[in-house]
């Protein structure tokens, strides 16, 4: 897991490397600055092009200083230029060196007091050096004229670890003043804005270079925020073993499906069989065996008749996927409540067994403890209520995981995982061709294999998005720019989930 730090504690973690290494703090910045240079030039490789930084005096304008010389000496960028904003009489030690140092180079150098003096800019490429992760307040003054001025040219906007304006963590005002960066490339790691979905108003597509922080050190701050990396899950993900049976594998049971939501009764059992479970057992309508049983031979059937609740031997599974095109009505809230009195082991509650739950409270105190739910923005919203934006989402998540002793899936792009340790997880996969009907089904049906083979609750939600991301990329045309359906990424997960173990059992 690689965590996500707020402002405060990236600060510390670079005093640490800074004590530790040890390295001088102008050194680091040498060292950050290439690392950003490196990235810059593979994306904007013609050394031709005009280049302006506008640097702050703080330590991020530092960087902008020394990003101007390396490109200029080392990477033979001639047309770059300097704009120091000189808003205040502060300045950096380290941007105070790099200033000197860049006298020693042919790259000009201008300062500006306010905001109106600037002219037209005629550069093809703005680097944002004014400010970093040191912002303490929304932008204001010449700060807000500036920016604004800047986004006015409508020019590609290369931003040095954040977008001035944007607050790495916290609520994200959309009204702020912020850069609209096309590339953001940001320092060791993103931050955790990045992932939520109103960093859209600042950040285009955003990239982490490792400048060298001490790992154990940031690692034993023990931030609930983690990135979700591909060595996690290969390190969770537990290959078949040899003298195996189906009943090694779990037995799972999915609850899904009405006579005209039966897709998402299939899509989620055969996403279960795909992922792994030893024996899968749909309980869907009378309607729909003939589709069942047509669709997947393996999955075997409990039938819903009429308006009544089944038999279910509850001993028989390990266990449940409950909610996919069940609908809400007065036969499916018996259905679940049967479930949730009569059934002890954590269970996977998705799509409208979510919403009867947000309708019948009394029904909360019988969820299964381990359990996991996995709403999407609205379903979330309609069981903890109104929230104004996706940071205060997160921090209801964490709250809820620790009152129920659940998890909670707040499916998105990096879907948020929240177990009841009180750690949000974000993932690394998927995109936004999986943005199509049916493929939250599919992601049931895969953490409900996952369950069924004993993967712990928060393994199964971390390796069972992880994996249901990775098929949806490792189908996804690679622009992504048109839809992966929910079915191919089914049959694909085999093949993406074999891929891990096979590095798995290679010590990769
Ligand atoms: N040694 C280090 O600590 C390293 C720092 N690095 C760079 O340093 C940056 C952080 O530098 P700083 O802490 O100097 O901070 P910044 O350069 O982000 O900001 C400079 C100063 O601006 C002022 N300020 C904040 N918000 C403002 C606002 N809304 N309006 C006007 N002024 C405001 C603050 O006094 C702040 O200290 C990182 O983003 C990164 O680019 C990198 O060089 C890596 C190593
Ligand atoms: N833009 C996107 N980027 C990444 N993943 C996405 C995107 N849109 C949807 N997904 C993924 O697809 C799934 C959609 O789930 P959901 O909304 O419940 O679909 P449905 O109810 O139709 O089955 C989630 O796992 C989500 O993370
Ligand atoms: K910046």
């Amino acid at each position: 897991m690689q965590p996500l730090l707020t402002a405060r504690q990236i600060h510390e973690g670079d005093s640490y490397t800074i004590a530790h290494e040890p390295i001088s703090s102008v050194d680091l910045m040498e060292r950050a600055a290439k690392a950003f240079v490196k990235a810059f030039t593979e994306h904007y490789s013609n050394t031709a092009q005009s280049v302006i930084i506008y640097c702050g005096t703080g330590n991020n304008g530092g960087d902008g200083l020394a990003i101007a010389r390396i490109l200029n000496e080392q990477e033979g960028y001639h047309k770059v230029s300097v704009k120091i904003a000189r808003f205040s009489e502060k300045a950096s030690d380290d941007f105070n060196v790099n200033l000197q140092r860049l006298r020693h180079t042919e790259v000009p150098v201008s300062e500006f007091k306010t905001a109106d003096e600037l002219g037209l800019e005629s550069a093809e490429i703005i680097i944002d050096a004014l400010l970093g992760n040191g912002l303490n307040k929304p932008l204001e003054g010449e700060y807000q004229k500036l920016v604004h001025q800047i986004n006015e040219w409508k020019k590609t906007v290369v931003a040095v670890d954040v977008p001035t304006g944007f607050a790495g963590e916290g609520e994200i005002d959309s009204e702020a003043t912020m850069i609209k960066a096309e590339l953001t490339i940001t320092f060791q790691q993103p931050k955790i804005n990045f992932l939520l979905p109103e960093s859209k108003y600042a950040l285009k597509n955003w990239l982490a270079v490792d400048i060298g922080i001490d790992g154990e050190f940031t690692q034993q701050l023990n931030s609930p925020y983690q990135y979700v990396e591909e060595s996690d899950i290969i390190y969770m993900l537990k290959p078949r073993e040899r003298f195996s049976n189906k009943g090694t594998y779990g037995h799972a049971l999915i609850v899904a499906g009405q006579a005209k939501t039966m897709g998402a009764a299939l899509l989620c059992a055969s996403a279960c069989v795909q992922t792994g479970a030893g024996l899968t057992t749909a309980c869907i309508p009378q309607a729909g065996l003939t589709a069942l049983n047509c669709y997947m031979p393996e999955i075997m059937a409990i039938v819903r008749e009429g308006n009544g609740t089944p038999e279910i031997d509850w001993s028989k599974f390990s266990t449940m996927g409950i909610g996919p095109g069940l609908g809400k009505d007065d036969s499916s809230l018996a259905l679940l409540t049967a479930i949730l009195t009569n059934y002890t082991k954590p269970v996977v509650v998705d799509a409208d067994a979510l919403n009867i739950l947000a309708e019948h409270r009394p029904l909360w105190a019988c969820v299964p403890k381990g359990s996991i739910l996995t709403p999407h923005m609205k379903e979330f919203d309609r069981l903890f209520g109104e929230h104004k934006n996706w940071w205060q989402r997160t921090q209801t998540a964490l709250q809820k995981v620790q009152e129920l002793q659940i998890c909670i899936i707040l499916k998105n792009d990096y879907t948020i995982i929240a177990t009841p340790e009180g750690k949000l997880y974000f993932n690394s996969t998927s995109n936004a061709a999986m943005a199509t009907g049916g493929m939250g089904d599919v992601l049931t049906g895969i953490i409900t294999a996952l369950l069924a083979q004993k993967y712990t609750p928060a393994e199964a939600c971390i390796a069972g998005v992880y994996l249901h991301g990775m098929a949806g990329d490792d189908l996804a045309l690679p622009n992504k720019l048109m839809v992966v359906l929910p079915e191919k990424v089914t049959a694909q997960l085999p093949a993406s989930m074999g891929a891990l173990m096979a590095k798995k059992i290679s010590g990769f």
